[in-house]
């Protein structure tokens, strides 16, 4: 079995439990109340960033070129092109501000920016991945899955659900699993450690959005 077809394991009760929260049925169905997914929007905005500058952290620490490269051109593409679905969305949405990062998202950044910064590379690649797999996943099912034909999130949806996010997807798997084939089984363990840990803060930042967590 590889690394990432464990790892995936470790997470399906978690995974199936994102899929029955209501902010993703609700979403699915187009019936999520716009104050929940403009706080989402919002705090994803912040996320982007950071994530986006712990990728090229990621990236600079990578011992292949290949993998750096890779690395630096998720971090551009979460800056600059999921920027772009925010701006878009802000405006047809109506909100102004970014805001400032609540508590769930707040833990997610500064884990994944000290995490890139002074764990081992790999445990911080697979530390990123339940973003790029997690996304993955819950667009597919929705898109799968969804009936109405008139949903205002339908832009959310087509861009993880669609083949171009699927390809960085794939890529971002096959980097973790080669690193993790190169190195111990500790190490092994300790990337499934991270991987899961980012799972359950994916949870709690639908969750938060859904109840509206502030400080
Ligand atoms: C909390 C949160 N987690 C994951 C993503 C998805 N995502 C953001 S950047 C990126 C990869 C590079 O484009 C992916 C998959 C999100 N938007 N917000």
């Amino acid at each position: 079995m590889t690394w990432s077809e464990h790892a995936w394991r470790s997470i399906e009760p978690l995974y199936g439990s994102i899929i029955g929260m209501p902010f993703i049925m609700e979403l699915q169905e187009g019936t999520l109340p716009i104050v929940k997914f403009r706080f989402y929007m919002a705090q994803d905005w912040g996320y982007l960033e950071h994530f986006g500058r712990a990728l090229a952290v990621i990236g600079a620490r990578a011992a292949g070129i290949d993998d750096a490269l890779a690395f630096m051109r998720f971090g551009e593409g979460a800056i600059v092109v999921e920027n772009a679905l925010h701006e878009s969305y802000f405006r047809d949405f109506g909100v102004t501000e970014r805001g400032v990062l609540e508590p769930a998202c707040h833990h997610y950044v500064h884990y994944l920016k000290s995490t890139a910064a002074l764990e081992p590379v790999e445990v911080a690649m697979a530390a990123v991945l339940p973003c790029f797999w997690i996304y993955k996943e819950v667009g597919d099912h929705i898109y799968t899955n969804q009936k109405s034909g008139n949903n205002p999130y339908q832009r959310w949806i087509d861009t993880y659900a669609g083949e171009d996010f699927a390809v960085s997807v794939r890529q971002a798997i096959q980097i973790c699993d080669s690193v993790a084939e190169a190195t111990t089984g500790s190490m092994r363990e300790r990337m499934t450690e991270a991987f899961i840990t980012a799972s359950r803060l994916e949870y709690h930042f639908w969750d938060s959005a859904y109840r509206l967590v502030r400080w």
